[in-house]
């Protein structure tokens, strides 16, 4: 495909067509006058779409197709949205323009842009008169007596793993699910025992030639994404919840930068999960529930309940260098280099034997005086939380603090160096690691599942 259009100079992102038949996708974007940029989702052995969910699952293929355009969007950011299918209600436009918004907000920092102001999507009623400046609102849907089942989105890490295993304490019937085609997700995936489901998504070759003609390039919300593919999933093959593994920390802010918050984790945060779960609601299904089902616990809380799951251990990873699409993968699961790897290694150490963590990481990266960098953004000690999906820097320094006082732990060079540099500058009194151990009441997490919860803490 030649594409020709400089992607920086556009003026309009199109979104041109979304269609579904036989259990294929195709969502198309165009800048300007210039060719469509089809994305392709794939549902395996898909059955037709039940005539009594057909105008959900339209509204699911609706939303799917507005939140995918964020990948396409961001290489150009031009000024001006246009959708061939009309304006939106205002329900729907405000997920769209804070999905961008804030879901971009890393991408817009580092790439020194300025989002606010520039997201609009078109409105129904905006600028059409006086009286009526924006949209108003769509009727709300009713329930469609979906099936009482859960998908657990599986991600390769730690988190959607003791997800299942809340899930399969109070045997709810559940299925693994994930997209992409990594090897690693599915192996965790299998080793769970549950019913699987891997949905393909092939990104429009033309994002790539677009990246190469200079785009502009950074994060999306990918998880919003996962999760607009895993609504259509849950109408076409009949689930009544969907249930991520995002945890509490994930709704803390990276950093803060001219007024705005920057969350490298927005699309796992409770914000999001409150405005896509209510969108769900009113405009798919009263009885499709979309959750977090970590949502009370911070990574700690998390990696204390994993390091029970042994099962996993030999088939799990966080490192995200996984997951690349392009260029290399680490070869033995953990590349022992990135900020995923320093914080999963450290936030496993207060609650596993020591050599049983040095055997799943291959090395002690606490012992790696090359490392120190790494692990003072964790700390968030002479610089901020790294853009990655670790927890809060007030955990991570609780986390080291308990091992600085542990005689296996002590000698190693980055804790000795913690205990005689950077302790003597913090508050003893916020280091305890017992706070961070007791669930948060904030969830949304519907009646039928509540009982896992207690599986987890
Ligand atoms: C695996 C990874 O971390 N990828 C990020 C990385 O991408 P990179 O260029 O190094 O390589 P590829 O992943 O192979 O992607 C190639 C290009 O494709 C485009 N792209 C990819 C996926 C997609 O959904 N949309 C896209 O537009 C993009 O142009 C790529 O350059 O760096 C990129 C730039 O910063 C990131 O966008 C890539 O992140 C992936 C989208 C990804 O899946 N990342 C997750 C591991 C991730 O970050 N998860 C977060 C969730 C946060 C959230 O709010 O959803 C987390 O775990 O915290
Ligand atoms: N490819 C994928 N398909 C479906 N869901 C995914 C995928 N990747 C991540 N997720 C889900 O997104 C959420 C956030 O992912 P995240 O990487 O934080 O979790 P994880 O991989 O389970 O654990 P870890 O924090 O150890 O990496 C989780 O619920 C995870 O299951």
């Amino acid at each position: 495909m030649t594409i020709t259009v400089q992607p920086r100079l556009t003026r309009v992102f199109r979104f041109t067509r979304a269609s579904y038949a036989d259990g294929v996708a195709e969502l198309a974007y165009a800048f300007d006058e210039g060719e469509e940029l089809v994305e392709t989702i794939r549902f395996p052995q898909a059955p037709a779409v039940p005539t009594e969910r057909r105008a959900a699952f339209d509204a699911a293929l609706k939303l799917l197709h507005l939140v995918a355009g964020v990948s396409y969007y961001k290489a150009g950011v031009p000024p001006k949205i246009e959708l061939a299918d009309g304006p939106l209600d205002d329900g729907t436009a405000e997920l769209l323009d804070q999905l961008y918004l804030h879901g971009l907000a890393e991408f817009a920092y580092r790439n020194g842009l300025d989002l606010r102001g520039r997201i609009a999507f078109p409105r129904l009623g905006a600028g059409t008169g006086t009286e009526r400046s924006r949209g108003g609102s769509a009727p709300a849907v009713g329930a469609l007596d979906l099936p009482k089942r859960t998908l657990v989105p599986i991600g390769g890490g730690k988190d959607s793993l003791v997800a299942v295993e809340a899930i399969k304490a109070i045997s709810g019937e559940a299925t693994a699910v994930w997209v992409g085609n990594s090897a690693l997700i599915a192996a965790c995936a299998e080793r769970t025992g549950l019913p699987t489901l891997n949905i393909q998504r092939e990104l429009a070759p033309g994002l790539f030639e677009l990246n190469r003609l200079g785009a502009w390039n950074g994060h999306i919300p990918v998880t919003a994404v996962n999760s607009a593919i895993l609504a259509v999933a849950a109408i076409l093959y009949g689930y009544d919840s969907i249930t991520f593994a995002n945890e509490r920390s994930a709704s803390a802010a990276t950093l803060e930068y001219d007024g705005q918050q920057v969350n490298h984790q927005w699309s796992k945060s409770l914000a999001f999960e409150t405005l896509l779960g209510d969108w769900l609601h009113t405009h798919v299904a009263a009885d499709l529930d979309y959750c977090s089902l970590l949502r009370p616990y911070s990574e700690l809380a998390i990696t204390r309940a994993f390091a029970k799951l042994t099962p996993y251990f030999d088939v799990f990873s966080s490192c995200n260098r996984n997951f690349k699409l392009l260029g290399p993968k680490p070869v033995d699961r953990w590349c022992g280099q990135c900020p995923k790897c320093h914080f999963v290694f450290l936030a496993l150490a207060p609650f596993l034997p020591k050599p049983r963590l040095l055997a799943i990481f291959g090395r002690n990266l606490l012992d790696d005086e090359n490392q120190a960098a790494g692990f003072d953004a964790l700390l968030e000690y002479q610089d901020h939380k790294p853009f990655e999906c670790v927890g809060e820097g007030a955990e991570a320094r609780a986390a080291m603090y308990a091992l600085s006082q542990r005689p296996e732990w002590q000698e190693d060079a980055l804790v000795e160096r913690f205990r005689s540099e950077i302790l003597p500058q913090l508050d003893a009194t916020q280091l305890a690691l017992e706070p961070w151990l007791e669930p948060s009441p904030e969830h949304r997490v519907p009646a039928r599942l509540q009982a896992a919860l207690a599986a987890i803490g």
